[in-house]
């Protein structure tokens, strides 16, 4: 008995709208995930983050192997106990975090070696290692542990890079085995090399995974060389399986992903942009710290219905924002998961009836440029 499954609804062009089945719950896609790094999507509680629409979120292996550790946290009965979401957690692999995070790296073939950023403790992470302490968390879909090579980088290089890469998802699905009721995605990567691409996406679909990442992207290399990519990339792997472009993103970049057949996407944009005063709105973003809000009893979106755009004005957060209330950060990472979320649920219909392009030209017509 599979106990996951993913079923196509709709296509409209390259976009699809579909739903992810797992025992926690389903997953309706194009999905956004909020990311929850330490055990926690910051500011809000769980029940909140259910408010906003979301079915699934992120939680950081990296993070989590460090403080409170994974032992730990399968001792105290798993992490979804652990912070009180029930619904389907997605952890990624901890390599990208080991990179991009931690310091005095050493990467071989067998993983990397690094001390932890926290207390500067040694730790080891190879892909048995990475589906061991994702199985101690008890995530419902699994990531292959890979290696994401930092920008820029020649051709050979990325070839390298990928070519471990999947030494790793082969060892990954071996580690993994057979678990009924939880998913395991391989990760492509390649850099923008649209052969080493396919060369990814061949030797992931030959080892078989339940969902593939696009790896390697948004890490710099800018929107127009991300969708270059994405005009070919999604292609490249079974068009019956998830597709999940990692750490993407900002509200265009996350339309014009769903457009080139992504189905789920991650990004800390809302929660952390939320913190420092940034509202994502249908028009474009307000920095509710800017003077010129101190007065404006307006909300920040009149056709929001977000507790902060139901019950505060602009002059309210910004108030908020510049004494350093608590408060301030919970509103707006509120909005702006409830807006993100919206954006989410607007695709997935216009894709069921046929009219992305009509959508997804009046997301375009209405962003004003800077703030608003
Ligand atoms: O190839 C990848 N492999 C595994 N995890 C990732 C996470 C990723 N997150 C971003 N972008 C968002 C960022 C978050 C922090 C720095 S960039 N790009 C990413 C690429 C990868
Ligand atoms: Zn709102």
């Amino acid at each position: 008995m599979a106990q996951t499954s993913f079923e196509l609804k709709a296509q409209d062009g390259q976009a699809r709208t579909g739903v992810i089945s797992t025992p926690r719950g389903d997953i309706r896609t194009p999905a956004f995930m909020p990311v929850g790094t330490a055990a926690t999507v910051k500011g809000m509680m769980p029940e909140s983050v259910r408010a906003t629409g979301a079915d699934i979120l992120l939680g950081n292996t990296y993070h989590l192997m460090l403080r409170p550790g994974a032992e730990r946290i399968d001792r105290l009965g798993g992490l979804h106990k652990f912070m009180n979401w029930d619904r389907p957690i997605l952890t990624d692999s901890g390599g990208f975090q080991v990179m991009s995070l931690s310091d005095l790296r050493k990467l071989t073939e067998e993983g990397v070696t690094f001390k932890s950023h926290y207390d500067g403790s040694k730790h080891h992470l190879t892909p048995e290692r990475s589906m061991e302490v994702q199985k101690l968390l008890g995530s419902d879909i699994v990531m292959a542990f890979d290696e994401c090579p930092a920008l820029p980088a020649d051709r050979d290089r990325i070839a390298q890079s990928m070519r471990l890469s999947m030494r790793w998802a082969q060892r990954s699905r071996d580690a993994f085995g057979d678990r009924p009721g939880h998913m395991l995605f391989g990760i492509m990567q390649g850099g923008l090399e649209s052969d080493l691409r396919e060369e990814s996406a061949k030797a992931l679909t030959d080892i078989g995974f339940d969902g593939y990442a696009v790896g390697g992207l948004a890490v710099g290399e800018g929107q127009d060389a991300m969708f270059g990519c994405l005009d070919y990339a999604p292609g490249f792997l079974p068009e019956d399986k998830p597709r999940y472009l990692m750490g993407v993103g900002k509200p265009d970049d996350i339309v014009g992903a769903v457009k080139r057949g992504i189905d789920m996407m991650d990004c800390v944009l809302p929660s952390r942009s939320g913190r420092t005063g940034q509202a994502w709105t249908r028009r474009g973003q307000i920095n509710i710290k800017n003077a010129r809000h101190a007065d404006d009893p307006r909300p920040i979106d009149e056709h929001c219905t977000c507790p902060a755009c139901s019950s505060y004005s602009r002059a309210y957060l910004h108030h908020v924002f510049r004494s350093h209330e608590m408060i301030s950060g919970m509103l707006l990472t509120w909005h702006n998961l409830h807006y993100f979320q919206e954006i989410m649920q607007g695709m997935r219909d216009a894709i069921s009836e046929g009219r992305f392009d009509a959508w997804e030209a009046d997301f375009h017509a209405l962003r004003a440029e800077g703030d608003i």
